[in-house]
């Protein structure tokens, strides 16, 4: 469903330039989860910006169900892909309410029955219709990132774009999102591809997984054999160690 080929992404110029991705490449089925995991700064999260089309000036392929994407957002890839951020708190206007948020991407695309899309929308994410006209101060956390998957999900995208969806969240809070996320995948058939440095999560959530370093992916594999044993590439294993280390640590706190 999703290829991408050799992508190469640079900030600034002469002395300045930084190349933070690499002949980036993989492929996504439909209705898989796919992660994308790594260190701080290994340029996971440029990853999903390029797909999203927030950057354009990305040099390489990318393509979904076979059509090369552009360097612009255009209206059929937001119908088509939609981002979920880390922080909903940032993502949402904090002067409007939740309906004004989910209705405004439905009168841009001219959806028609709009207020009834809402109402079934809120029901999906499992908020009722009291958080309507809540605005985002209104709201917990969790209720925040409900609304803004929500609104990721109001114009019936096939793919989500997750970065660190729950990692602004309250531990407590974390499992009910990824719960959400994994039940909505099941009912409508979504892909996702989802940026985390939680390893718990991608065991939770994901089929296979892409191990990114300094701007390249250096392995992939399926996400069962992380918590396993089966990871063989030294970073990878690297990055298991670091996870299993500090979970004894907290433990024994
Ligand atoms: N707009 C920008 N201008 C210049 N450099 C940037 C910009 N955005 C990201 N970078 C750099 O690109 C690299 C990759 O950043 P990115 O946010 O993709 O990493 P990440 O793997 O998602 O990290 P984290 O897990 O900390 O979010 C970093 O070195 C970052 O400093």
């Amino acid at each position: 469903m999703i290829t991408v080929n050799e992508l190469a992404l640079s900030f600034g110029s002469g002395g300045q330039r930084n190349k933070v991705l690499n002949e980036v490449g993989f492929s996504v089925k439909e209705g898989e989860v796919f992660g994308l995991v790594g260190e701080s700064g290994s340029g996971k999260s440029t990853v999903l910006r390029c797909l999203a089309g927030l950057y354009s000036h990305w040099e390489g392929e990318m393509a979904i169900a076979g059509q090369p994407l552009g360097r612009k957002i255009d209206r059929e890839r937001c119908r088509l892909m939609q981002m979920v951020f880390q922080d909903p708190y940032g993502s949402l206007h904090p002067r409007h309410t939740v309906d004004t948020a989910l209705s405004e991407p439905l009168k841009i695309h001219k959806m028609d029955n709009i207020g009834e899309r809402v109402r079934q929308m809120l029901l999906k994410v499992g908020l009722n219709e009291s958080f309507r006209y809540r605005y985002p101060h209104q709201m917990s956390g969790g209720q925040r990132q409900r609304v803004a998957i929500a609104r990721a999900l109001i114009l019936e995208p096939r793919i989500l774009l997750l970065d660190e969806p729950t990692s602004a969240l309250d531990v407590s809070v974390q499992a009910e999102i990824l719960n959400l996320l994994a039940e909505l995948r099941a009912r409508d058939g979504l892909t996702y591809i989802l940026v985390t440095h939680d390893l718990g999560v991608v065991v939770h959530l994901c089929d296979r997984v892409a191990v990114m370093q300094q701007g390249r992916i250096v392995d992939t594999l399926d996400s069962a054999s992380l918590s396993n044993g089966g990871a063989t590439h030294p970073y990878t294993r690297s990055l298991v160690d670091a996870t299993r280390s500090y979970s004894r640590e907290m433990a024994a706190v």
